[in-house]
């Protein structure tokens, strides 16, 4: 059986969800014609830029389901394709979100969902002051993997894949891709996005697939791109490049994966007597 082919996403999200859903329904129905099983959206496909109090009436619970995720899973039906995307959803807390990543199979149900636990607190010199903390509330729990057709799926976040900590304890979980649909800066992502995803599929030996907003949202928002698909062995096998909306698609080779892990066992040479599991 050929290997399923899967599609990564970016596009210029903006502060208007029905205008990011149609983005997102276009690439969509690219990756259908391209026969992709799975897509992956960026962080905050739904709306991103809006000032807070505008964020937290935009924002939905994830049951019910707001008509950004509705539709995201009604599509995912009729496509027959799974989908991972990055939403905001409404906390119990007045005021604040979740940073939510949601994974929605081909049957257009919302088989899992994880929430950032790393938030993006930093004052760069020169470069971006964001305190998500804000009006983000910190998720506190490690999802297990989700088995897909295309492989066991583990769950992060933008600013989660700086925590290589993060990506072996998903590993040790059983992650076979690791997902991280994202809103890079511009500064942190021309200096590091590139080689902070290759490290975590070299270490984890895993699939690193990272979704990504692209341009300029706002006067003061503009994200880096570049979503890409790493493969296990750390190459860059798709890139949708720094500045179109698009898709890039590869194949998944699990025979490889567990090749490359049989190959060079990482995992079973980790020396937890000296360095502590935690
Ligand atoms: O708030 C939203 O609506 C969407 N969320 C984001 O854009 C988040 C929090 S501000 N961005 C990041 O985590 C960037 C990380 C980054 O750029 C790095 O680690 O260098």
């Amino acid at each position: 059986m050929l290997p399923f082919k899967i599609a990564v996403a970016q596009f210029r999200g903006g502060q208007s969800v029905s205008a990011n859903l149609a983005a997102c329904l276009r690439l969509m129905g690219q990756a259908s014609q391209q026969a992709a099983k799975m897509i992956f959206f960026p962080e905050a496909s739904d709306f991103i830029g809006n000032p807070s109090e505008e964020a937290w009436t935009l924002a939905h619970p994830l049951v019910p389901a707001g008509p950004f995720l509705e539709r995201i899973c009604t599509e995912a039906k009729q496509l027959g394709m799974w989908c991972s995307v990055g939403i905001h959803e409404k906390s119990p807390f007045p005021g604040r979100l979740y940073n939510t990543h949601v994974l929605i199979s081909d049957q257009g149900l919302i088989i899992e969902s994880y929430r950032k636990i790393h938030l993006f607190d930093v004052d760069i010199a020169n470069g971006p002051r964001l305190m998500e903390s804000q009006n983000t509330v910190a998720g506190d729990e490690l999802v297990a993997p989700v088995s897909t057709p295309i492989g066991k799926v583990g769950l992060g976040i933008c600013y989660d894949l700086r925590f290589p900590e993060m990506a072996l304890a998903l590993r040790r979980c059983g992650a076979d891709i690791l997902t991280y649909p994202s809103a890079f800066t511009a500064k942190t992502g021309e200096a590091h996005w590139e080689i902070l995803l290759r490290s975590r599929a070299i270490e984890t030996q895993s699939y690193v697939v990272a979704a990504a907003q692209v341009g300029q949202h706002s006067a003061t928002r503009f994200s880096y791109g570049h979503a890409m698909i790493v493969d296990p062995w750390g190459k860059v096998v798709a890139d949708c490049g720094g500045s179109e909306e698009g898709i890039a698609i590869a194949p998944i080779e699990l025979p490889i994966l567990e090749r490359i892990r049989t190959e060079m066992p990482v995992l079973n040479h980790r020396r937890y007597d000296i360095f502590s599991n935690q």
